[in-house]
């Protein structure tokens, strides 16, 4: 049904001509057209009005070509609909003025109606597939139950996140407790954005890498393994953890469809640890797109054939950073579709 369907066929391990490339965080600050609609517009308005949400979702593939779509929307939707306060201040990042530090804190987070809080999502995932026409599939994401709890902790962003942890060491009766209460909801706003027409969902662990292995399984892992068993059967799960290379092994066994990968792993070790046969995403260096477009272009074909073009999603290792030149982006996905297997 999806005439571009290189992206799906390389989650199910199909052999390709070429791999599938799409950017994490494609939609964004590096696009002028992004920055039009930016100045207009404030953050939220932009997710929750669904004719902005899906002119920005397709913005990126008028202009690359990319061989999938990303909804435009933010992981901190689901503790705003949670009942916990989410601004997003310009030149700041997201803000939370009431973090959840305690019991009493956690007594207000509720599990909500996803129709009815979130339903806006629903719209404009399906005014997005109306803007797509078939041509590419279309991703929905949610951020782990991990991530999520980082930000509704700590209230804001971090370079260590050391309130989150601090909970979570502290009172894990608590932590535990919002952790599955982000868990129930992220399941459950996932479910209803594959019924409005999302053809694959990616779970974000930004900064799972913050969490030492053996703390990894106790408050990241084995929630996002709850995502995947509540999933799998309704449509293909890639799991990205940031700096979690040291759990591929175990995260290759969980059902997901594929693993992204950040670039502090190589494509050999990386094939490695999760055992060479689950679909690998990643995992360009972000910041290696200031390189000139000719040195992308090498390195993308290296990448390729050090992780070997089948059962492979190429992508960054983390999101587009905003002052990246628009040609170097090009590079990135040009030197995808120009892949020749030697
Ligand atoms: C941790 C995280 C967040 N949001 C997200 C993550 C996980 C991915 C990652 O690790 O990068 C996910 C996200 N956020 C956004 C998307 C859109 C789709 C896409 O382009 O991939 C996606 C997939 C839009 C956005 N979300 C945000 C912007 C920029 C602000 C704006 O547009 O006004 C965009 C385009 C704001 C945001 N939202 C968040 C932060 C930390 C910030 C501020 C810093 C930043 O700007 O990168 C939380």
């Amino acid at each position: 049904m999806i005439k571009n369907d290189l992206f799906l066929r390389a989650l199910k391990g199909e052999t390709v001509d070429r791999p599938p490339v799409w950017m994490m965080r494609q939609a964004g600050r590096y696009l002028p057209e992004f920055m039009e609609i930016k100045h207009k517009y404030d953050f939220f308005t932009r997710c929750q009005t669904p004719e902005l949400a899906s002119e920005i979702t397709v913005q990126p593939i008028r202009r690359y070509g990319m061989d999938a779509a990303i909804l435009f929307s933010d992981i901190l939707v689901i503790p705003q609909a949670m009942n916990i306060e989410v601004e997003m201040k310009p030149n700041f990042g997201p803000y939370l003025p009431n973090p959840i530090r305690s019991q009493k804190d956690l007594d207000s987070v509720i599990i909500p109606d996803i129709q009815d809080s979130l339903g806006y999502v629903m719209d404009a995932i399906k005014a997005t597939k109306e803007k797509l026409n078939d041509e590419i599939p279309l991703i929905g994401f949610a951020g782990s139950p991990w991530t999520i709890l980082c930000y509704c902790v700590q209230g804001q962003g971090s370079k260590n996140f050391d309130k989150a942890k601090e909970l979570c060491f502290t009172n894990p009766v608590v932590a535990h407790s919002l952790l599955q209460k982000i868990t129930d909801t992220t399941i459950a706003y996932l479910k209803a954005k594959v019924e409005a027409g999302v053809d694959a969902v990616q779970v974000f662990d930004s900064w799972g890498g913050m969490l030492s292995p053996t703390d990894y399984q106790e408050f990241s892992w084995q929630y996002i393994q709850q995502i995947i068993d509540a999933l799998k059967d309704i449509t293909p799960v890639i799991a990205f953890g940031k700096g979690c290379w040291f759990a591929l092994n175990e995260m290759s066994k969980s059902g997901a469809s594929a693993l992204g990968v950040d670039w502090t792993c190589s494509p050999r070790n990386a094939r490695y640890l999760s055992g060479g046969q689950i679909t690998l995403q990643g995992n360009f260096d972000p910041t290696r797109l200031f390189s000139p477009p000719a040195t992308i272009k090498k390195m993308v074909h290296k990448m390729i054939d050090e992780f070997g073009k089948d059962r492979l999603v190429v992508n960054l290792g983390h999101g587009i950073l905003p002052n990246i030149p628009l040609d170097h982006a090009k590079a990135f996905i040009d030197a995808v579709k120009e892949y020749k297997a030697s």
